[in-house]
């Protein structure tokens, strides 16, 4: 219930936008938005949804997705993928669609591979709705149309049809005619489906706040087993760049060390990133020369002020959305004034850094002055104070004077109502000792009255003269021939109020929603700044180098490298260095006692290749990164096992196969403890095979790691002799009873495994580790083995010689013999007795 008198006049909001145009300003002033209220903007993004529409062809593939955590539609231009089709496997695992829409006439290919699709139980998060269209909602010139005439409230309403078609065309590549297709097929998806808008009017369209285009050409392939081993992500979620779950755990994982970023749109680049390392010289570059720029110490405040500033970059494409299906919520219009503001702050600081950094001149060029337009006009406008008071959209005064003229009406009536309610009290009975005059919206004026005690049934609340209404805390509310004037006279005045200022909010509305371009670019620029402030961030902290690349040689240079998560563990991290490349030691044997660290060397060849891969400084003295085109790996992980399958699966169907039959010369292997699934003999050989197989291959063997207990496969001199065979072993050295690991790599092969002295380190009694090493000692000597002696009391010896004695003794061609009584009367006492 509202009462007029409650309606306190707001003062007019702190400094509009033009202050932010000098210098670096702090965050606009206007009222924060509660904590509470943002986070309902961030946490809306988690029920995004992907729909990907997919056409393929003679070799080509068209891609098109609706994204509705930003309300755009990404697509790939025509790209080549084989039979197998594997790049749109990628997508579909990079992005994890809740539907594949294609068309029901569909080459036999395309089908076979959905049926697949379809029918994959375990897929994680889940399998996707694979959606048959009839084919003629796939038509070239129907879906051009489609694409043209679409209603996207990026295009400013003033625009021709002529400046439409020429705007589009500019976006979309209208000559490839797959993706033109493909996007035809996802627009009539959408509007058939109205995602995103299935509550909403029939008049009301999915919103379109943008196209964006996604190339995967310059991809280095890694696959979700390598994610998972080299703990690259590690949360229980699918490491999906559009399934980010705010609430979710990154446990230690190298995303969780290098995610600094202050926006969720930062978290949400990084991951994609971290899911398409690329080979793309030119992006990698001017990733590191940004990383670079913020690491010199007199950057460092300018980092710190960028970062801040970055904070208040908030979910603009939710809040676009949102005004599209005019849902607009008054903690939107704060959100989005304060992200403008800082849009500018973060523009006027890189308008005072080198323009040589392609990141610094696109903000200060693409920040254009439409986000001052709509930063003074939401400041200019939206009372935030009273919209806070009132729960909805108020604007200031000054903007509308018949609005200004209402509310000076409305605030002058308490006074006026006191006056009405005093004149009312003469004529009514005389023990009703007060009353007063209200207003409520949509309801009118009403005459309040306190409820007297003998005022009980419903009987006693009639008066005469007056109609009663309701009765609510104890107050009788009637209304009197004045009250009835009153409501012809002002009876709508607030709704009127509340019609001018909605219609006012439409009008902001329309006019952000024409400048929505600038506010998408605003979150791609930042989101990028975001990233790379915060892997500069961590690359100070953890004294991370920048990697070079040599793309015209093959394999991996790292001098003093180390492993970025070990190393935040390890009291004292030993860096090794590593160099694979050219003709020799393509193959690099790695064999060492158990827990020298074989493992974590593997790893941070990986690691370190990856990060370099990703546009990331890398923890290493010096990095050379080559080629690479893939990183494959066979490395134990307890994430296989949920799979289900048995380790020896995992080891011959999942990883190394894939290794096996996609490893090229630029590809990177890494593969620990293969063939411990099974027995040694058939481990051992099926791990000689499988290098033999890529040694076959001579100049053409991937860059192979491969950790290895298994000594014999030295020993027995199972691999080929010749230079692209390279052992490798982690130097130790015996002090006494005591084995002391320095975990430095180097040439040649581990004697032992020294595993007695990892299961003594692990806690094991001496007397079973001594025993371990007498059997291993026995087995390797060819000698048999005896019981331990001491481990049975002298009488139980006796008693097993007893019945020994006994069995020697036993005559089976006697015919009295009788097998039953010489079991229950002979042996069975003498066996218990033993037991
Ligand atoms: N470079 C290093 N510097 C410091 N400590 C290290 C280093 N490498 C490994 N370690 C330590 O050694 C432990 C064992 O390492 P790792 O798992 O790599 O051994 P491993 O040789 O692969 O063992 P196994 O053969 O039993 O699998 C690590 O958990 C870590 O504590």
């Amino acid at each position: 219930m509202a009462s007029l008198g409650a309606n306190p006049r707001r003062t007019p909001q702190g400094p509009g936008p033009g202050a932010a145009s000098s210098g670096f300003p702090s965050p606009a002033p206007v009222p924060g938005p509660k904590e509470a209220e943002e986070e309902e903007v961030e946490e809306e993004e988690e029920l995004a949804e992907i729909h990907l529409c997919v056409l393929w062809n003679s070799g080509y593939l068209g891609i098109a997705y609706y994204d509705t955590s930003d309300s755009t539609i990404h697509f790939m231009p025509d790209a080549p993928d084989q039979e197998s089709l594997k790049l749109l496997q990628r997508v579909l695992d990079e992005i994890n669609p809740q539907s594949v829409v294609t068309s029901a006439k569909q080459d036999e290919n395309m089908t076979r591979f959905l049926g697949k699709l379809a029918s994959q139980e375990h897929r994680e998060p889940k399998r996707p709705e694979i959606i048959f269209l009839p084919s003629v909602d796939f038509g070239l010139e129907i879906s051009k149309q489609r694409l043209l005439s679409g209603n996207y409230s990026f295009i400013p309403d003033a625009m021709t049809a002529t400046e439409k078609i020429l705007f589009l065309s500019s976006i979309i590549p209208f000559d490839c005619l797959l993706t033109v297709r493909a996007l035809g097929g996802l627009l009539k998806f959408l509007g058939r489906r109205r995602i995103g808008v299935e509550l909403e009017d029939y008049n009301v369209s999915v919103p379109i706040l943008g196209f964006k285009k996604f190339m995967l050409t310059h991809l280095v392939n890694i696959d979700q087993d390598t994610y998972s081993v080299l703990q690259i992500f590690k949360s229980e979620s699918h490491p999906s760049v559009y399934k980010v779950a705010s609430g979710l755990k990154e446990g230690l994982s190298l995303f969780g060390v290098l995610n600094r970023c202050r926006c969720k749109w930062g978290e949400k680049l990084l991951r994609l990133w971290f899911t398409r390392p690329t080979h793309d010289l030119g992006e990698l570059s001017s990733r590191l020369d940004v990383i670079q720029f913020f690491l010199l110490p007199q950057n460092l405040d300018m980092a710190q002020m960028l970062h801040r500033l970055l904070g208040h970059i908030k979910n603009v494409p939710l809040i676009l959305k949102r005004m599209k299906l005019s849902h607009t919520k008054v903690s939107d219009w704060q959100v989005l004034y304060k992200t403008v503001y800082s849009a500018l702050g973060l523009r006027d600081a890189c308008r005072s850094l080198p323009q040589s950094i392609q990141l610094f001149r696109d903000i200060a060029q693409e920040f254009s002055d439409d986000l001052h337009h709509i930063a003074s006009l939401i400041g200019k406008v939206v009372d935030f104070e009273g919209s806070l008071a009132e729960n909805r959209f108020t604007v200031l005064p000054n903007i509308d004077p018949e609005i200004d003229e209402k509310k000076r009406r409305l605030m002058g009536l308490p006074n006026f109502l006191t006056e009405v309610a005093r004149k009312e009290l003469e004529n009514l009975d005389s023990r009703i000792p007060s009353c007063s005059v209200i207003y409520i919206p949509l309801i009118g004026f009403l005459l309040s009255i306190p409820r007297l005690p003998s005022m009980v049934e419903a009987s006693d609340f009639e008066i005469n003269g007056l109609d009663f209404m309701f009765l609510s805390e104890e107050k009788l509310h009637y209304r009197s021939a004045r009250t009835k004037e009153l409501d012809a006279l002002l009876g709508d005045l607030h709704c009127e109020i509340r019609d001018q200022e909605t219609l006012l909010m439409y009008q902001l509305q329309c006019q952000v929603l024409a400048r929505a371009a600038v506010l998408t670019r605003v979150l791609d620029l930042a989101s990028r700044l975001d990233v790379l402030l915060a892997l500069a961030s961590a690359a100070r902290d953890y004294g991370y180098s920048r990697p070079r690349y040599s793309p015209q040689v093959l394999g991996v240079r790292i001098q003093n490298g180390r492993h970025p998560l070990m190393e935040l563990c390890a009291r004292t991290f030993v860096p090794n260095s590593t160099e694979c490349g050219g003709d020799k030691g393509r193959v690099k044997v790695i064999t060492g006692p158990n827990s020298s660290g074989k493992s974590i060397y593997l790893k941070q060849v990986g690691l370190i290749t990856f990060m370099a891969l990703v546009g990331s400084f890398v923890p290493a003295e010096e990095a050379e990164i080559g080629a690479v085109d893939a990183i494959f790996t066979r490395i134990h992980s307890c994430e296989s096992i949920s799979l289900g399958l048995s380790t020896f699966m995992i080891d011959l169907n999942q990883q190394v196969a894939k290794a096996v039959n996609n490893a090229t010369a630029q590809s990177l292997v890494l593969i620990d403890e293969f063939g411990k699934g099974t027995n040694t003999v058939d481990g051992l050989a099926l791990l000689a095979a499988v290098l033999r197989h890529w040694l076959a291959r001579g100049p053409t063997c991937p860059h192979i790691f491969v950790a290895t207990n298994f000594l014999s496969l030295v020993q027995l001199q199972l691999l080929p002799q010749g230079p692209l065979v390279q052992y490798l072993t982690m130097e130790t050295c015996e002090d006494g009873n005591d084995l002391v690991f320095f975990y430095q790599v180097c040439e040649g092969v581990a004697k032992a495994s020294h595993a007695s002295h990892t299961a003594a380190q692990a806690g094991l009694p001496d007397k079973l580790v001594a025993r371990g090493k007498e059997v291993s000692d026995l087995i390797r000597s060819g000698k048999p083995i005896k019981p331990v002696k001491d481990l049975l009391k002298k009488n139980q010896m006796e008693n097993c010689q007893t019945l020994v004695d006994k069995f020697m003794k036993l005559d089976l061609e006697d015919p009295n013999l009788d097998l039953n009584v010489f079991m229950s009367q002979e042996v069975l006492p003498a066996a218990t007795s033993i037991l």
